[in-house]
């Protein structure tokens, strides 16, 4: 588990979740967007929520900050439950929701910064090398002073997470954050995110569908499937879970015909490649057991062994396990 999903109790979680089930009627009849979930995160973390579409991201993210009522359940931010006193709640939570490029079209890039900061009672003079830093790291030194009508797509949207960085508030919600950025700016974005939770103890929630980028960024992931949460646990806890499960196999030779149905019956043969005389394949097998079993039937087909190599998994591994229909629970994987 990360450090921080393990803060003693009396450390009340930054953002609280508890059974939020929102339902929507739509054209076809009732849909189970978000379905009793419950979660906690503290002060400091960055959790990625991932989903397939449709997962229910988008109404959990909009619930959490009292824009979409939930059928049932509480939300609070820094203690305010956030459908009772939405006002006082965005004092502590800022977001860049996807589409939404809240900023002044006639503003400068700094003016849009300092507006902002003024807007959430900050005094923008005090915080003149904050927001250069700010403009540094999105890489925006050159147009600073540019109005942001005349950026482009990617620039504009840097803007506004800059705007968002400058309200300073402790809980930061930032919808796919590296999306049009070019690859040193993401990089930049990275490591000021990592900076703002573990020096300054920011709260950060990325929702992304690039598992790279969360796996880089996030200390801890909550993984949605259809409306339920299916794993909440740190990278490195669903990384090692899912350790080991797959290898790649090379035999020097052409095997007998029946090898490859033999293995697909009794394992998940995940790839086959026939060359002129040899084979290379993938195989998932779950634990020590599976593994000499497959041995044995390799042998007992008198296939000559090349190689068998670990495969390590990465979060995209583990997120197609998670959520397709016949995925393995992180429980059961570690049975
Ligand atoms: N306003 C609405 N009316 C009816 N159904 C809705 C509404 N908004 C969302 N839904 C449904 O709720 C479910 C969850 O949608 P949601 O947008 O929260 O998913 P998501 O995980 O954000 O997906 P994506 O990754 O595609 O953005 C989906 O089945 C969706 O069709």
């Amino acid at each position: 588990m990360s450090p921080r999903t393990t803060d003693p109790p009396e450390h009340d979680p930054v953002v609280s979740v508890s059974g939020l089930t929102k339902r929507y009627t739509g054209e076809t009849g009732r849909v189970t967007a978000v379905d009793d979930v419950s979660f906690g995160i503290q002060s400091g973390e960055i959790v990625g929520l991932l989903g397939p579409n449709g997962a229910g991201k988008t109404t959990i993210v909009k619930t959490v900050l009292g824009l979409i009522t939930p059928t049932r359940g509480d939300v609070s931010i820094h203690g305010v439950p956030v459908h009772e006193a939405r006002s006082r709640a965005y004092n502590y939570v800022s977001a860049v929701l996807e589409g939404a490029r809240n900023v002044y079209w006639r503003l400068s890039v700094r003016e849009n910064l300092a507006f902002f900061a003024g807007l959430h009672g900050i005094d923008p003079r005090t915080r003149v090398d904050r927001h250069e830093a700010i403009i540094d790291t999105l890489g925006l030194t050159g147009k600073a002073d540019e109005p942001a009508k005349n950026l482009s797509r990617g620039m504009k949207q840097k803007v506004a997470l800059g705007c968002t960085l400058a309200r300073e508030t402790p809980v930061l919600f930032l919808d796919e954050p590296m999306l049009g950025l070019d690859v040193e700016t993401s990089r930049d974005l990275q490591t000021e995110l990592q900076r703002l939770a573990h020096e300054e103890d920011k709260t950060i929630v990325i929702t992304s569908h690039d598992m790279d980028i969360i796996e880089a960024v996030c200390d801890r992931v909550i993984v949605l499937s259809d409306g339920d949460i299916v794993a909440d646990d740190s990278v490195d806890s669903l990384l090692d879970v899912f350790q080991s499960r797959s290898y790649r196999v090379q035999l020097t030779e052409n095997p007998p015909a029946h090898l490859r149905e033999q293995l697909d019956t009794r394992f998940q043969l995940l790839d086959w490649r026939t060359d002129t005389d040899s084979v290379e394949f993938e195989i998932a097998l779950a634990g020590s057991e599976e593994f000499y079993e497959c041995v044995d039937i390799l042998q007992t087909a008198e296939a000559t062994i090349r190689s068998v190599t670990e495969i390590e998994p990465d979060l995209e591994d583990v997120f197609v396990e998670l959520t397709t229909a016949e995925s393995v629970s992180p429980e059961e994987a570690e049975s």
